[in-house]
């Protein structure tokens, strides 16, 4: 049954990739192929199912969002961070500095640009490259992560906009060290090669709250779990984040890479591949294969609730 579910899903989102369009305002991000397609299931009771372009390997970008989160929440704690960044949708692009300037001096919140920024700014001074890429590859089970050195490249240099937002926020003494180096540790994070199999272990670990399934072991405690699966409700698909929290209400967060991450808490995490994007930067297929995901599956967080409460 759900082996069938998912197939069909993915055969529904493949349909719409011709109406997608592949990143390039990161020049490198434009070789993508816009008909990859991949999508991998992993659920709580150990089933593993992908079809099309799970393993093809692709940058994490945005998605990166959730791994910083997660450290500083982890090792720095909630109170330090949401004194630096807010909890807010910002309803704004992903990468807008408006709101920055005239709304409000902390980030909207951590996962748009401005917020991954100040967030990476705290771990910036106490983990090294190497100590992030040690946890990245534990949370995903994946030791074949790696740095795409083209990407990242491409990314540092084009990123004069990410580097406004740094110095923006220093300026207005949010982010305290230096923004140069926040941002080389940013522009790395997000150039991180992975691929739907190592975003499904992600989602796997958040929809079980913390504990990875394989071996048994507490990553991360189970409030950081339920601050970062908020987060991926409310703000994860930049400024169609309240469209796809009614339409799909899977918490998921997206990157131009193409990569989508989702957990369905207690049953599956799922990562999808699709470097097609919508216009505010979603995989295109990724989103209509995670509405047929959640209609024919009841995987909607709220109907859940519900079926729990009849
Ligand atoms: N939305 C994204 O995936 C953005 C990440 C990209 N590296 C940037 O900072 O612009």
């Amino acid at each position: 049954m759900l082996e069938e579910v998912a197939k069909d899903a993915w055969e529904y989102g493949r349909k719409f990739l011709l109406q997608g369009k592949v990143a390039d305002y990161i020049p490198e991000l434009g070789k993508a192929n816009p008909v990859h397609f991949g999508l991998c299931i992993k659920t709580e009771d150990g089933r593993h199912i992908e079809f099309g372009d799970s393993e093809c390997r692709f940058t994490i970008q945005s998605i990166c969002k959730i791994v910083s989160l997660a450290a500083a929440l982890q090792y720095i704690g909630e109170e330090k961070v949401f004194k630096n960044v807010m909890m807010e949708p910002s309803g704004d692009a992903f990468n807008s500095i408006l709101k920055l300037d005239t709304a409000s001096n902390r980030p909207f919140n951590p996962m748009i640009n401005a917020g991954a920024i100040e967030v990476v700014s705290l771990l910036a001074g106490r983990f090294s490259f190497e100590k992030m890429l040690e946890f990245i590859r534990t949370l995903c089970n994946d030791n074949e992560i790696v740095l795409d050195e083209s990407v990242y490249r491409s990314e540092k240099a084009t990123g004069d906009r990410n580097r406004a937002i740094g110095y923006l926020l220093k300026s207005k003494g949010v982010l305290k060290g230096d923004v140069l180096q926040t941002l080389d540790l940013y522009f790395k994070l997000c150039s991180l090669s992975v691929n739907a199999r190592s975003l499904s272990e992600l989602g796997l670990l958040l929809a079980n709250g913390g504990i990875s399934t394989t071996t048994g072991k507490r990553l991360l405690d189970k409030k950081v779990v339920r601050t970062l699966k908020t987060l991926m409700l409310t703000c994860g698909m930049y400024d169609r984040s309240g469209e796809f929290a009614v339409r799909v209400g899977i918490p998921s967060k997206s990157g131009v890479g193409g990569g989508i991450l989702s957990c369905v808490g207690g049953r599956m995490g799922i990562g999808i591949y699709g470097p097609a994007l919508d216009e505010k930067g979603n995989s295109i297929g990724g989103g209509y294969t995670l509405e047929y995901l959640s209609e024919h599956l009841n995987l909607h967080i709220l109907d859940s609730a519900d079926a729990k409460e009849a």
